[in-house]
């Protein structure tokens, strides 16, 4: 086999090759660099820069490696901005997508692993997201994972393509500080900038229906998601005839901000109480999945905990800034 993973050279992508490539499988890795940072890929990866709107290039890198597997992470995914510049995430997620089919369609690929989203769901009000739980999305990211699962469904059956959708819940840390995740879009790395300027860490909103009053989540290590990633792909290797699967991928194991925001004090030893603002606009009071489909069927499951999480995304954060 040789893997195709597209945005290998980002945050999650980065992880997911390494781990494909240290389990001795080939890579080739097609990233923009919009989001890479220098050094995440090892000695041994190679690296082709561009897009996957590119159908050209595409069509030249299933040639000219071999792909006989794709592991697709290329794409936007900062909600907000969704909301802002929705044309381009359709363009960029979709477009994209339908490009990178019809390449895997030419060359007779059968094997594809996309990156999905809990997005998906939108705000759902079950205590676990199976599933089955039904797809509203509330934002033009979720809306283009979705319409991207339903198009590698559709592309899958016309064309004979197994396929595996990752549903990611709550990614964070790193398997290695040069590793880690450079933006700060998310609780983790949003509470260290704040530490890291001598300000209080913020909780949106105190008032939720939720045993503390704050947002519950389902935190998931990186390492254990690029794993996850790996045992789809080792599924798809499998002589099993063309089917597809959508998996969940979390810890099924919610963990409150107010939870979370006291180990970050405890991994940082800065306890500051934090400060409770309003409510974040479109944040679901409790997003926590069910864990056991993606058990049943891939035989995996998480392995590192939130305080892990945590101590490595810190660890990664002084990397990165050089504290
Ligand atoms: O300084 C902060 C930052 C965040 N939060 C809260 O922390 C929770 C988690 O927020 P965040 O880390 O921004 O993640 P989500 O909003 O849950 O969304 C993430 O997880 C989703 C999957 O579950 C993905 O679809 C999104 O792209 C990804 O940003 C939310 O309740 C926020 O309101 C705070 O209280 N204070």
């Amino acid at each position: 086999m040789t893997w195709l993973i597209t945005g290998g050279a980002g945050y999650i992508g980065a992880h997911v090759a390494r781990a494909t490539h240290g389990a001795g499988e080939d890579v080739v890795v097609l990233d923009d660099l919009s989001a890479a940072v220098p050094g995440r890929l090892p000695e041994g990866i190679p690296l082709v820069e561009g897009s996957t709107l590119d159908g050209d290039l595409l069509k030249r890198v299933f040639a000219e490696h071999g792909v006989t597997g794709v592991v697709h992470l290329a794409a936007r995914k900062q909600v907000g901005e969704s909301v802002a510049e929705p044309v381009r995430y359709y363009r960029e997620n979709i477009g994209g997508l339908a490009t990178l089919l019809d390449a895997i369609a030419d060359a007779g690929v059968r094997r594809l692993v996309f990156s999905s989203s809990a997005a998906v769901y939108g705000n759902p009000d079950v205590d676990l997201i199976t599933e089955d739980t039904p797809c509203a999305p509330v934002n033009p990211y979720g809306e283009t994972k979705l319409a991207g699962e339903w198009l590698v469904r559709a592309a899958g059956q016309a064309h004979g393509i197994s396929t595996v959708c990752l549903r990611y819940f709550n990614v964070a840390g790193a398997a290695a500080p040069e590793l880690a995740d450079t933006g700060v879009f998310n609780i983790v790395p949003m509470v260290f900038d704040r530490l890291t300027r001598d300000e209080a860490p913020r909780i949106f909103g105190a008032d939720y229906p939720t045993p503390d009053g704050t947002c519950v989540r389902d935190y998931i290590h990186v390492a254990d998601l690029a794993e996850a990633h790996l045992a789809a792909a080792r599924r798809l290797s499998e002589d099993a005839p063309a089917g597809d699967l959508t998996l969940n991928v979390g810890r099924g194991e919610g963990v409150s901000v107010r939870e979370l925001i006291t180990l970050i004090g405890e991994v940082t030893g800065d306890r500051r109480e934090p400060v409770t603002e309003d409510r974040r606009p479109g944040d679901a009071p409790r997003a926590v999945a069910s864990a056991e489909r993606a058990a049943a069927e891939l035989g995996w499951r998480a392995r590192l905990g939130v305080p892990e999480m945590v101590a490595s995304a810190w660890a990664g954060w002084q990397h990165h800034r050089g504290l």
